[in-house]
């Protein structure tokens, strides 16, 4: 059981869903500013996603359990993040998984999913732990209601 304190979204949304996920992925930031982290190591990364909504699918599920894990363990699991060049690609500002763009992107891969849901769940939250002494949360801008 992964044992961790997330912080709190404020939303206006009547259910709220949780899913708890850890994967071991490998990964190396290529930027003179990284140090030690320019060579291929590895982590357990440590994941939190906060789904909301106010409607339910067919089954009573917000979102399948299932579904965000397959959408982030089924990827990135016992993969090297920067092989997943769809995700990190060569150039540009998201070439580099570092924990905030990894944040950033499990966010994007959920809430594109989520948005192909006629009850449009919302992400609110995604909390991603690199190390036991470095996490990031990642929000997007603003969620509203009705998108
Ligand atoms: N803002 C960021 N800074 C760093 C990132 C990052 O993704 N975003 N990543 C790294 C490295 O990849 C490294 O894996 C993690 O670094 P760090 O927390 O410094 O690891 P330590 O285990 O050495 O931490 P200690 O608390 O000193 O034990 C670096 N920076
Ligand atoms: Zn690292």
């Amino acid at each position: 059981m992964i044992q961790q304190i997330y912080p709190q979204v404020i939303h206006p949304y009547q259910y709220e869903l949780n899913k708890d996920m850890h994967l071991s992925a490998a990964h190396y930031i290529p930027h003179e500013d990284a140090g030690k982290c320019r060579e291929l190591h590895g982590h357990t990364y440590f994941i939190n996603v906060t789904i909301a909504g106010d409607d339910l699918d067919k089954s009573g599920f917000l979102v399948n359990f299932k579904q965000l894990k397959n959408l982030v363990h089924g990827k990135f699991d016992h993969t090297v993040l920067n092989d997943h060049l769809e995700v990190f690609p060569k150039d540009g500002p998201d070439s580099f998984p570092t924990t905030e763009v990894v944040a950033r992107k499990i966010y994007e891969i959920i809430q594109n999913d989520l948005d192909q849901l006629p009850h449009k769940p919302k992400c609110l939250q995604v909390f991603v732990r690199e190390t036991p002494t470095s996490y990031v949360v990642y929000r997007p801008k603003q969620v509203k209601k009705n998108d």
